[in-house]
């Protein structure tokens, strides 16, 4: 290849980062389109299921032994929202600068993962060789969303799903910023707690007892005294315990709303004490965490009159997948790792993928995403990924992936 051109797997990633899966109104049937073209040229089996709502890209290439369980290529398409302004460039014109970084959002999480595994899928298609198990890729929507209602969540409760036979999954990781590159067992449950106080009302010159904001404000800061201690945990543990991000609970306030809008015009009636205050937050707890003794916690942080909580997200089991040397599939995959000399690293994820519903299905997945020596930019602005760690990215899932699937 001349050293002008570029790889033609860049230019089909750059060609997917385009495509608006952005939310809060993704564009599915053009990424579908996209796909289903691709599963085509490749020569590589495919449907679209739709039973759940929104469309699910299915690729599958069949093994030597149907019988075997499969390995699983998970995927998410949609991506989370970009604060044009705040960005250097287009964050869906997914720009290349002189040293190959490619600037868009989605190209760390995760469209380079769907792109390396379509890849994947053509490089072993197109060698001709039957591998021995079942080879599927899935590309699911909603999990920026939380899985829920039309994605993975519900997904993996179909038919469909039970056909596929899973016996391994991978899906993301995240970008590490040194050499070695890491892999998820586990990841942390994300709970979005959504607190509603209500008080009495009066005119804003008086001592009111009883407020709603009052009462929230206790709640608030005992959580975020909690917030506090967890925090202290990460930051203030000596370098020998080795804590990371992934193993303890965090807590972030992210919605608060109280007060009685006047007009149309950001204000507000100052002088009127409101009958109810809002309190939203982000906890994300460590699957060593007993999920039944801290939604008793959160019971008693909310305990007093006039206050109650729902939740926004929740789940009630968080299962991890061993890394013991009963586990096969992890044998394989260090072996290859070791092969490929590339240093891992684990970790527990410190967000929330789409593995937490395959996981509690007692099927083991790896998070895993082929991107090292780059900043962790998920979800952040001037979101980037450089073609050549990309491209790598495709060789070592070359060296990592046909093993898993032709294992014994
Ligand atoms: C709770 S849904 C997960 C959405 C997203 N992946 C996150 O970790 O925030
Ligand atoms: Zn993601
Ligand atoms: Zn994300």
């Amino acid at each position: 290849m001349n050293p002008q051109e570029e790889h033609p797997t860049v230019s089909i990633f750059r060609e997917f980062l385009q495509i608006r899966t952005d939310h809060p109104t993704p564009d599915y049937e053009s990424s579908t389109k996209f796909l289903v073209k691709k599963a085509e040229e490749y020569g590589i089996q495919y449907e679209v299921y739709r039973e759940t709502g929104l469309p699910i890209v299915i690729m599958k290439i069949e093994g030597e032994d149907q019988t075997l369980k499969s390995v699983l290529l998970n995927s998410h398409v949609d991506v989370v929202p970009a604060v044009t302004e705040s960005w250097k460039v287009n964050p869906f014109a997914a720009t290349k600068d002189e040293k190959g970084d490619i600037y868009a959002r989605g190209t760390q999480d995760m469209k380079c993962v769907c792109i390396q595994f379509l890849e994947v899928a053509h490089r072993i298609a197109k060698s001709g060789k039957k591998l021995k198990r079942n080879l599927y890729l899935t590309f699911v929507p909603d999990e920026e969303i939380g899985g829920t209602g039309k994605g993975m969540e519900i997904f993996v409760y179909t038919e469909k799903f039970k056909q596929l036979n899973v016996g391994l999954c991978l899906d993301e990781g995240l970008a590490s910023p040194t050499e070695d590159f890491t892999v998820f067992y586990g990841e942390r449950a994300p709970w979005w707690v959504h607190i509603t106080a209500v008080g009495n009302a009066g005119h804003g010159s008086r001592f009111i007892e009883g407020t709603a904001v009052e009462k929230l404000m206790r709640t608030v800061n005992k959580m975020l005294a909690f917030r506090q201690e967890q925090s202290e945990k990460l930051h203030k543990c000596d370098h020998e315990c080795g804590k990371k991000l992934g193993d303890v609970t965090s807590l972030n306030l992210t919605v608060l709303k109280a007060g009685i809008p006047q007009d149309h015009s950001n204000n507000y009636s100052y002088n009127v004490v409101p009958t109810q205050a809002e309190a939203g937050f982000d906890i994300r707890i460590p699957p060593t965490v007993n999920l039944e003794e801290f939604l008793q916690q959160l019971k008693d942080w909310t305990a007093e009159e006039g206050l109650s909580f729902k939740f926004a997200s929740y789940i009630d089991k968080n299962e991890m997948t061993k890394l013991d040397s009963d586990n096969k599939w992890w044998e394989n995959f260090k072996a290859s790792a070791k092969a490929l000399d590339i240093n891992l690293v684990t970790e527990i994820f410190p967000a929330a993928t789409d593995s937490r519903f395959i996981r509690n299905l007692g099927i083991p997945a790896f998070g895993f995403s082929p991107i090292n020596n780059t900043p962790i930019l998920l979800h952040d602005h001037n979101e980037f990924l450089n073609e050549k760690v990309f491209i790598r990215g495709i060789d070592i899932f070359m060296g990592i992936i046909p093993n898993l699937v032709n294992m014994e």
